[in-house]
């Protein structure tokens, strides 16, 4: 399922003295299939755009298409059930969201509450299950008796149990050991390979960003200040310092770039405009051959 942002705007307590404007003119396109980044520092907006992206929000300008959906602002937008079901949002802690007595009971209240049967989520609970790695005997336990990385698996078992097209991920390794981290970071991205689910990212991690993501879009005071592929973005390292980005990151980002490419580049550059220079030089060249 595509989804598309063209030039959206929200505020949030619109037209009350507490009104605040949080983003402006985002325009992203989402195709079906894609691995998306967003990325940008503290109250750049990425949350306010992932709300956009199963209509939690709705613009207060612009128009939001989520498959044949059209969310227009100004407009009285009904019947948005299917697109909360095909679009799953996993928040930052989504743990603190389970509250059943029973895993099974948690991870079947999401697709029940959408309409479908009880045997059928049942079903769907025990793939869930197993595509976050978890076995069918703690479906009878207590969330609350499972350690904080499984009941994260469990929460995340809820969202995908919903059967969505689009899988949106806000910080979702938030409060993990570097491990754990990993660990979930590769069940998404093993998620969107092998069932082709779209799947946004939102993250502060440039490293999660370009080793996983397709696309990157860089988020910065409401704004959408820069998109393209990782190699694009890394191509204009200049920029990315203007951005507020410290070498240290740039030069992980490299090096994630390098591995992701299966080729080195020519050396560690640690002054910029040297390593800007290096890698356009390359993307000239042709990076990917
Ligand atoms: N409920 C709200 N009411 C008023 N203003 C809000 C609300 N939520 C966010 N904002 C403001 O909107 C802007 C964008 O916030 P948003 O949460 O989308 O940023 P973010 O990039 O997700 O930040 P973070 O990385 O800290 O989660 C900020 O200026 C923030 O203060």
């Amino acid at each position: 399922m595509d989804i598309s942002l063209k030039s959206v705007e929200y505020r949030y307590q619109a037209n009350t003295p507490f009104e605040r404007l949080a983003i402006s003119d985002v325009s992203i396109d989402i195709p079906s299939g894609t691995y998306l980044a967003l990325i940008g520092h503290t109250g750049s907006g990425k949350s306010t755009v992932l709300q956009h992206l199963n209509a939690l929000l709705q613009p207060t300008e612009g128009t939001v298409l989520i498959g044949s959906q059209e969310i227009k602002a100004h407009q009285k937008n009904k019947n948005l059930k299917a697109v909360r079901q095909k679009v799953g949002i996993v928040f930052q802690f989504p743990e603190h969201q389970l509250f059943e007595e029973t895993v099974e009971k948690d991870i079947i209240f999401g697709p029940m509450n959408f309409g479908v049967s009880e045997s059928e989520a049942k079903r769907r609970a025990r793939v869930a299950l197993k595509q976050v790695g978890l076995g069918e005997e703690i479906l009878e336990k207590s969330p609350f008796d499972l350690s904080g990385g499984q009941m994260r698996r469990v929460a995340i078992a809820g969202v995908l149990a919903m059967g969505p097209d689009v899988i949106v991920l806000d910080e979702p390794t938030a409060g993990l050991d570097p491990r754990g981290r990993k660990e979930i970071m590769d069940m998404f991205y093993s998620l969107h390979k092998e069932r082709g689910l779209s799947t946004i990212l939102v993250t502060h991690s440039m490293e999660d960003a370009a080793r996983y993501a397709d696309q990157i879009v860089i988020m910065q005071q409401g704004r959408v200040a820069k998109k393209g592929t990782p190699e694009e973005i890394f191509s204009e390292t200049a920029e990315l310092i203007q951005m507020g980005l410290d070498v240290p990151e740039v030069v992980r980002f490299q090096l994630k770039l390098e591995e992701k490419l299966g080729s080195k580049l020519d050396k560690i550059y640690l002054s910029i405009e040297e390593l800007s220079a290096a890698v356009s030089e390359r993307l000239k060249r042709g990076v990917r051959s």
